[in-house]
């Protein structure tokens, strides 16, 4: 029989680290035994929707390259699939309509409280033939539950599980409103996708039995289950949908990579051998449900920080390339063909965690400065300081060769001819083409920023300086 996993998110926010995991696991589990990976999204709860959060999902998956192969199905699509089954069951005698009143349900319900019992639908239509009764009152449709015996399964993570059914209500399947329920419509899903796998989230166990029973009433296969543990925010509390910073959305934006946001999630309640990396490659020959821990994991910002930051020093320079570059598209960031930006990422992204980060240290290479911003620039009078700028910007206009041999050489040349220290005509020359105190190797800097917006930006500062009483001293 040929492994079937599915992914089925309901679009009901953002999607967050529990929904990559699950899909991850999912995704590794499928590939590793030569199975298929289903993207099923359950958006029957109309009321529940958000709007974008299909988008959102898919989005995700996609950036991860958690590639489906048959789908996204949408279960809104689905809904006559549902109701013919609905029909058949009723026509087999394996549900019935309930005519009860809310009225009736929540008194039956409150009762139940006060005598400190389990609350559970006492079954009065259940052997009521109403299936040709046609009236004006509304029902919902029941599925007629086993009221003997146990329900077992063994759960691939957490080992035997087994429920009585005397525990079970007859399920609502069908609303008044005429529209299937969740727990049904997974139900129909499962079976008629062949899904033999489902890894999912500890918040579905309770269903677990139910669908096994509404499975075992159509003669349905019986896949194998495995509920892993919660990732719970640095509150203990399980991740929010509603919550943006955990949202996946959010990380990309802040640019995290997908091998590091892959192997953060992987280790996220998985662990091998005390080993931290994993390649996509890698995580596909080793992923093993057994390596599932049952408890639950915390989001670590800083220990993500660590995977992001590894691996942007890890991955092969033409994929941190592609990965910037749509980085940067995706937030209108745009580079003059002189910036040497190639040089700027191979020495200076290392040494962040995100791209975010990065872009924002040296937006001096996008962006113009704006020089009124610049309030000192720490060397002596304005006078001198215009000299030495001219003095640069004739020196570097001359130049041809822009390499960084023959920027040392001017800058040098510089430090004779003013008899001033290598410190304070860095400080100047820096101040002037990128705003800040603090930046990388001044002539590192000259040399990927190109002669263009060198001397451009020389000569802003000196117009600027002339036009200006501020004599940006000391
Ligand atoms: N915090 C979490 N930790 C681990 N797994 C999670 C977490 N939240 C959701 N999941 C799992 O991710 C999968 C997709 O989740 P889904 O989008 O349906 O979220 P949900 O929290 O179950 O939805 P809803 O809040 O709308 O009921 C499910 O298998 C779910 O169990």
């Amino acid at each position: 029989m040929k492994i079937k996993t599915r992914f089925s998110p309901s679009p009901t926010g953002l999607l967050h680290m529990g929904g990559v995991r699950t899909a991850l696991y999912s995704w590794l589990f499928a590939r590793k035994n030569n199975g298929s990976f289903i993207l099923r999204i359950e958006d029957t709860d109309k009321n529940r929707v958000k709007n974008n959060s299909v988008q959102d999902i898919l989005y995700g998956l996609r950036y991860l390259q958690l590639n489906w192969d048959e789908g996204p199905f949408f279960q809104s699509n689905r809904i006559n699939i549902y109701k013919n089954i609905i029909l058949f069951m009723l026509k087999k005698g394996i549900a019935y309509k309930c005519y009860c009143s809310k009225n009736r349900l929540d008194k039956l319900r409150k009762n139940q409280i006060l005598n400190k019992k389990k609350p559970k639908y006492d079954n009065k239509c259940r052997n009521k033939n109403f299936f040709l009764k046609k009236s004006n009152i509304p029902y919902v449709i029941r599925f007629k539950n086993p009221t003997k015996g146990l329900v077992e399964f063994r759960d691939m993570i957490r080992g035997k599980i087994s429920i009585s059914n005397k525990e079970l209500d007859d399920l609502v399947i069908q609303r008044s409103n005429g529209m299937p329920t969740y727990n049904f419509c997974v139900v129909v899903d499962d079976w008629q996708m062949n899904i033999t796998h489902i890894i999912r989230g500890e918040d579905h166990i309770h269903n677990t039995p139910r669908q096994i029973n509404l499975l075992s009433s159509l003669n349905a296969y019986i896949p194998q289950y495995a509920h892993t543990s919660m990732i719970l925010d640095k509150k203990r509390k399980k991740l929010s949908k509603r919550c943006s910073s955990y949202s996946i959305i959010n990380y990309i934006n802040n640019g995290f990579i997908p091998e590091a946001i892959l192997n953060y999630a992987l280790q996220l309640g998985w662990s091998y051998k005390n080993q931290e990396i994993f390649s996509i490659n890698e995580m596909k020959n080793i992923f093993n449900i057994k390596y599932i821990n049952k408890s639950p994991s915390i989001i670590d910002k800083k220990k993500f920080l660590w995977f992001n930051h590894y691996y942007l020093n890890n991955i092969s320079f033409n994929l941190k390339y592609k990965y910037f570059f749509s980085y940067c598209k995706k937030n209108n960031i745009f580079f003059d063909k002189d910036v040497n930006i190639s040089g700027v990422i191979k020495d200076f992204l290392g040494r962040h965690s995100t791209f975010k980060d990065f872009i924002q240290t040296y937006d001096y290479f996008y962006k113009e400065i704006n020089i009124s911003n610049i309030k000192n620039i720490y060397l002596y009078n304005k006078l001198i300081n215009i000299t030495i700028l001219k003095f640069l910007y004739k020196k570097f206009n001359l130049l041809n060769n822009w390499d960084l041999k023959n920027i040392l050489l001017i800058i040098k040349e510089s430090i004779l001819y003013f008899k001033i220290s290598f410190k304070e005509i860095a400080i100047l020359i820096r101040i002037v083409i990128t705003g800040k105190k603090q930046t990388p190797s001044i002539s590192s800097i000259i040399f990927y920023i190109g002669k263009k917006k060198f001397l451009l930006r020389i000569k802003n500062f000196l117009k600027y300086l002339q036009l200006n009483n501020s004599n940006f001293s000391k």
